[in-house]
């Protein structure tokens, strides 16, 4: 399976609506990949809390409507990262998305661990509260987004519901990149799988962002890592190799304390 994860680039000056259709371009860019993987919320910007409530959209708005087209037409799995939800009650989500070859929505994933402690996203956002797997044909997709990367009882949830290959959307900043690059690679070797971390570039509202996006292999190497700015990162991930570390080295059937 040919996974291309776009290291999206979030600087004021540009609109949400531009940077969706410059986003949609960049997604039929990769007609020749199965999956492709996007950011969290790059449409407005993670950190960019005071545009929440106005950038806000229902689950089938434009931003599902222009990431459905643009799988449809790269013939893709789209996992169109995140984006501010406004829920039927009126509560904001931070939703992940992912979108079928033909454009159908597969599943959805509302971050369950909010980041901000006692302000931003951790007061503005609703958490979500249920883990999400997707079935692919040659892997099962955990999905997790950001601050989710630090808890790693979430990870052990998506292992036991069948992940083989989880996929971190992010909007990490750059004064943490070690814990970046870190978590995921630790994220890889405790659970034997495929980590597709995939966080934005750029600087919006005051917080710099890390780039550094990676692909981490089930034995925790690193396959590609991005650098600080706008990229795409492609990889191939072999169908065996999950099934094959957790094999050899079986740690997984060691554990005691369950749940
Ligand atoms: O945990 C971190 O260091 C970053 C988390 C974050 O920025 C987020 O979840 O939006």
């Amino acid at each position: 399976m040919r996974a291309s994860l776009i290291q999206i680039a979030v600087n004021e000056g540009e609109s949400v609506a531009s940077r969706r259709s410059r986003v949609a371009d960049l997604v039929r860019e990769q007609s020749a990949s199965d999956l492709v993987v996007l950011p969290e919320l790059w449409t407005v910007g993670a950190f960019a809390y005071e545009q929440f409530e106005t950038e806000a959209e229902p689950l089938d708005g434009p931003t599902c409507q222009e990431m459905a087209r643009a799988a449809r037409d790269a013939g893709v799995w789209l996992h169109a990262g995140s984006f501010v939800e406004r829920a039927g009650d009126g509560s904001l989500y931070n939703t992940a998305l992912v979108l079928s070859p033909e454009g159908e929505l597969a599943a959805t994933y509302r971050k369950i661990h909010r980041f901000g402690f006692d302000q931003g996203e951790a007061v503005l956002m609703s958490p979500g509260d249920t883990l999400t797997t997707v079935a692919l044909p040659e892997q099962t997709l955990g999905l997790a987004t950001c601050y989710d990367l630090r808890f790693p009882e979430l990870f052990r949830g998506l292992v036991d519901a069948g992940a083989t290959t989880m996929v971190v959307a992010a909007g990490w900043p750059a004064r943490r990149l070690a814990h970046w690059t870190l978590l995921s690679r630790a994220r890889a070797v405790e659970d034997q799988c495929y980590v597709l971390s995939c966080g934005l570039a750029g600087t919006h509202a005051g917080v710099e962002q890390a780039g550094h996006s990676l692909v981490v292999d089930p034995w925790g190497e690193i396959l590609a890592q991005a650098g600080p700015g706008e990229d795409v990162l492609t990889v191939e991930l072999d169908p065996g190799k999950v099934a094959e570390t957790r094999e050899q080295f079986p740690a997984l059937k060691d554990r005691r304390l369950r749940r």
